[in-house]
C-alpha cells in the first residue's frame, strides 16, 4: 500500500481502473500522471521511523527511509514484473458501488485466484524484508487480510488499526473523512514503541484520509 512517507501511488498497475480524481490538496503522496494513491502500486513509499512516538499527536516526526531517487527505480521494476497486471486484473471493479459515483476496486476476487493472492503478498514482502520494519500497521479491514501474511513474513509484529470502540485498551484515536462518509480509527497506545519502523498496509488508497489518519495515528 502507500506520502512523503508512503505507501502507493496509482498509475497504479493494479488497480488501473480508478478513476482519475485528483486527491485533496493536503495529501502528502505523489501524483503520477494526475492519479489517485493506491496500495498495490508501483510507486511505494515505503516505511517509517517513529523516532519519537507520543501519545500527542503533533507534526510529523518520521521520515520515509527510502528516498525519493530510488523510487523511480523501484517504478520501472514494478512495470517489467509480470505479476502485476494478473494481480490488477484478478480486482473486480464495480461502478456506482455503494453509491452512484464511487467505482469500487473489489478486492474480494483476487482473494479468490489463490496465485494473485500470493502473488501480492510476495510482491510486499520481497520489497520490505530485511529493510529492518518491525512494525506492519494494518488497517481494518481489508488491511486486516495483507497485513498479518506481510508481517509474519518480513518478521515484524501486526498492530491492527480498528474501528471505534473495538480495542479493549488504552487507545489513541484518529478521525478521518472518507470517501462517502466519516469514521475513526483507534490503534492501543503501547503497540508501538519510539524508534520503530513502521508499514501502513491496506488494500486501496482513494482520497487518502485513511492512511493520513493511519500516519498521524503512529505520530509521524
Ligand atoms: O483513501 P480513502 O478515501 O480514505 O479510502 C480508502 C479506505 O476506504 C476503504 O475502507 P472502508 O473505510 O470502506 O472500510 P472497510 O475496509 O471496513 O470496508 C479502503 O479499504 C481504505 O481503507
Ligand atoms: N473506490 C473504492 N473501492 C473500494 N474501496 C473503497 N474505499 C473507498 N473508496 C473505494
Amino acid at each position: 500500500m502507500l506520502q512523503r512517507a508512503l505507501i502507493f501511488s496509482s498509475s497504479n498497475p493494479i488497480c488501473s481502473q480508478l478513476p482519475t480524481t485528483a486527491p485533496p490538496d493536503n495529501t502528502v503522496f505523489p501524483k503520477r500522471n494526475g492519479g489517485w494513491i493506491i496500495p498495490f502500486s508501483s510507486y511505494q513509499l515505503p516505511a517509517f521511523r517513529l523516532r519519537n512516538y507520543r501519545r500527542t499527536l503533533l507534526p510529523p516526526l518520521c521520515s520515509a527511509s527510502d528516498s525519493a531517487a530510488n523510487r523511480p527505480n523501484m517504478a520501472s521494476q514494478d512495470e517489467q514484473d509480470p505479476r502485476i497486471s494478473n494481480i490488477s486484473s484478478a480486482i473486480r471493479v464495480i461502478p456506482d458501488f455503494p453509491k452512484p459515483g464511487i467505482i469500487f476496486q473489489d478486492i474480494t476476487t483476487l482473494l479468490l485466484d489463490t496465485k494473485a493472492f500470493r502473488d501480492t503478498i510476495d510482491l510486499f514482502v520481497e520489497r520490505y524484508r530485511g529493510k529492518d520494519i518491525s512494525v506492519v500497521a494494518g488497517i481494518e479491514a481489508r488491511g486486516f487480510i495483507f497485513g498479518p501474511p506481510i508481517a509474519l513474513a518480513i518478521g515484524a509484529k501486526f498492530v491492527p488499526m480498528r474501528k471505534p470502540n473495538k480495542l479493549p485498551g488504552e487507545v489513541l484515536s484518529e478521525e478521518y473523512s472518507l470517501e462517502y462518509g466519516k469514521d475513526t480509527m483507534e490503534m492501543h497506545v503501547d503497540a508501538v514503541k519510539a524508534g520503530e519502523r513502521a508499514l501502513i498496509i491496506d488494500d486501496l488508497v482513494a482520497t487518502g484520509g485513511t492512511l493520513s489518519a493511519a500516519i498521524r495515528l503512529l505520530g509521524i
